[in-house]
């Protein structure tokens, strides 16, 4: 029995974030275009022969840009949070909170919420077995799950 691997790349995502906690500018508010390059794995393939339709994920598009798309990322223990939700309230910025804004964080995240999406739509018959975040052509963070 083999495995197959698919891959599906979402590109074009600008967004805000900050690294609170960082010693460095990263503190500061900046944005880049973030691009998301998702690996499905499946050992057993649809009747058309594929492990997912490249075309039919369409949900994970919508999801990806409710959350990454023109919107302000923040770290959910971020002590900016009440004056970023006054921002978002008076319609200045689209919040988004995630337990950390950065690329593992996010890396983290997505994996999370897109990897149920996949195995719904698979009807478990494929996951995600690599994610790679991508904030610009120089700097990214990967993650591979545990089998
Ligand atoms: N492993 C990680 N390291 C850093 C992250 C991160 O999410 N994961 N994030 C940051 C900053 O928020 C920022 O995104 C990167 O800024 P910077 O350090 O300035 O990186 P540059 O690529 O612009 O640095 P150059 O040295 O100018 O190439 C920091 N680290």
């Amino acid at each position: 029995m083999s495995d197959f691997i698919s891959t599906k790349h979402f590109i074009g995502f600008p967004c805000t974030h900050r690294q609170w906690k960082a010693d460095s500018h990263c503190k500061y508010v900046h944005g880049y275009s973030r691009s998301f390059y998702f690996e499905f794995k499946s050992t057993e393939l649809t009747k058309e022969g594929w492990v997912v339709d490249f075309g039919g994920l369409k949900e994970i598009k919508k999801w990806l840009d409710y959350m990454f798309d023109h919107t302000f990322l923040a770290s959910s223990d971020d002590p900016f949070l009440e004056t970023f939700k006054q921002l978002d309230k008076d319609g200045v910025i689209q919040l988004r909170v995630l337990p950390n804004a950065g690329m593992e964080g996010t890396a983290q995240y997505v994996y999370d919420e897109v990897n149920p999406m996949i195995k719904k739509l698979t009807h478990n018959r494929a996951w995600i077995s690599r994610l790679e975040v991508r904030e610009n052509e120089k700097n990214s963070a990967i993650l591979i799950p545990k089998d």
